[in-house]
């Protein structure tokens, strides 16, 4: 951490002096909030993503009313920035992010963030903690490390989505995102080369096997070619590891986001969701039980560390005993079950529905609010995955709070595509800042917090 150290902290105020903030587009053309916040430091920027398979608890985002093209705009968002909040927290101390944030959930006044918007919070929240980082004379990973209160500072295992789904792709694939994830690589750099190869020799395989059309991609940059069994996928990633030379050094997750394929009124998921209703079959509509047997033939068959949202968000009952058989190899991450939430990630834990959640912190709103769910999993041991959008923008703010965390893995998409890569070429700059102290995390990586 030799450069690290050589840095004084100065720790002087951070003045507010101006708020601003401005519609720009996300990497799916649609329109989302961009804050920029003054201290004597400088202006500093902050750009909210935006989710599709969304959480019902998520903090409400704002969007207008009336639809363009390119969908709801966020102009109310904007105003609030400019009109409400930013006359509220003139003159507010940047540094002290705890304090601000609470001054924005009390403006704000609702639970769920639906008066200013949760977007317009989060995005002075998380430009609020660049500018603290830059009173403070320290990298914005130091920053929010001490922020956490986090005792390590760790490199993560990056889990890149090679092949797209679900309601991010246009295919019949039901579940949403397959992940390579690279353990057996012993830094960062590696473990992006090992994306990289795994994702070519993807392609090259796809074009052998099912045509030059197939090699198309969803809304997080991985493949999204016309299959339509699950397993198909997974055994592609199988291959390309193996043609990448990478078998026993990269292994599988998936995030099926399975509330999107789960049918509320008959109780059942349907993978055929995607179908015509006179092509769905009829072994493809499963009670949660038969999805429990299913997940565990799954983790027996591939070599599976990762599985998120494997069923309805409302489905406790199935996530419980799916953990129970299966969480002592397979980390089990709770996404739109738990929304980022304190409350829910409670509940979550009483009823040892998953051993890890899913961190995204648009889902909550605040940053301060992200750390308090990051730590409650870890006092319960449970593994923490840092997580952007499927609509994103080049802002690379979660690369640095992984890293600050030690939160032990990230997801940011396939290695490709801008808005994906700024987060992992953020991490490749972060690991050559950290030097010899750079630890990566690997075969550990469910140890968030506790390395
Ligand atoms: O389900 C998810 O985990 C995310 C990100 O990959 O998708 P979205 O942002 O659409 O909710
Ligand atoms: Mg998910």
């Amino acid at each position: 951490m030799a450069t690290i150290a050589k840095r004084t902290r100065r720790n002087v105020p951070a003045k507010i002096t101006k708020v601003h903030a401005r519609e720009i587009y996300d990497s799916r053309g649609n329109p989302t909030l961009e804050v920029e916040l003054t201290t004597p430091d400088g202006t500093f920027r902050a750009d909210v993503p935006s989710g599709a398979s969304t959480g019902d608890k998520e903090a409400h985002e704002l969007r207008d009313g009336g639809a363009r093209l390119s969908g709801k705009g966020v102009a109310k968002a904007v105003t609030n920035v400019i009109d409400v909040i930013g006359p509220a927290i003139l003159g507010q101390d940047a540094i002290d992010i705890a304090s601000l944030d609470a001054q924005l959930c009390a403006l704000d006044g609702t639970t769920d963030k639906s008066k200013l918007g949760a977007n317009a919070i989060l995005g002075v929240s998380m430009a609020a903690c660049r500018a603290g980082a830059a009173a403070a004379g320290e990298p914005l990973y130091v920053f929010l490390n001490r922020l956490a209160g986090s005792p390590k500072m760790v490199m993560p295992m990056p889990c890149f989505n090679l092949v797209n789904g679900g309601v991010h792709a246009g295919n019949a694939l039901p579940f949403q995102e397959f992940f390579a994830c690279p353990t057996g690589a012993s830094t960062f750099r590696e473990a992006m080369q090992m994306g990289a190869e795994t994702y070519h020799a993807l392609k090259a395989l796809l074009k052998e096997q099912h045509g030059l059309d197939s090699t198309g991609v969803g809304d997080e940059g991985g493949f999204a070619p016309k299959l339509s069994s699950p397993e198909d996928a997974l055994k592609l990633i199988v291959s390309a590891v193996e043609r990448a030379g990478l078998t026993g050094k990269v292994t599988l997750g998936c995030d099926p986001a399975a509330s999107e394929m789960y049918d509320k009124d008959r109780g059942v998921y349907n993978l055929d969701f995607k179908k015509p209703a006179a092509e769905q079959q009829p072994e493809n509509i499963m009670k949660g039980d038969d999805l429990v047997a299913y997940w565990v033939e799954m983790a027996g068959k591939y070599p599976l560390t990762l599985l998120e949202d494997p069923f309805d968000q409302s489905d406790f009952e199935s996530h419980a005993k799916l953990t129970a058989q299966i969480g002592g190899n397979v980390e089990i991450v709770g996404d739109d079950i738990f929304c980022t939430n304190v409350q829910l990630v409670k509940e979550g834990i009483e009823r040892r529905a998953t051993n890890a959640m899913l961190l995204k912190v648009n889902q909550i709103g605040t940053v301060t609010e992200a750390i308090a769910a990051y730590k409650l999993c870890v006092e319960h041991e449970w593994g923490v995955f840092v997580s952007h959008r499927s609509g994103e923008t080049e802002d690379t703010f979660i690369a640095d709070l992984t890293v600050a965390l030690g939160a032990g893995h990230l997801k940011s998409g396939a290695p490709c595509r801008s808005e994906r890569l700024a987060k992992y070429n953020q991490l490749l700059r972060i690991e050559e800042e950290l030097g010899a102290d750079a630890q990566y995390a690997g075969t550990d990586f469910r140890k968030s917090g506790r390395f």
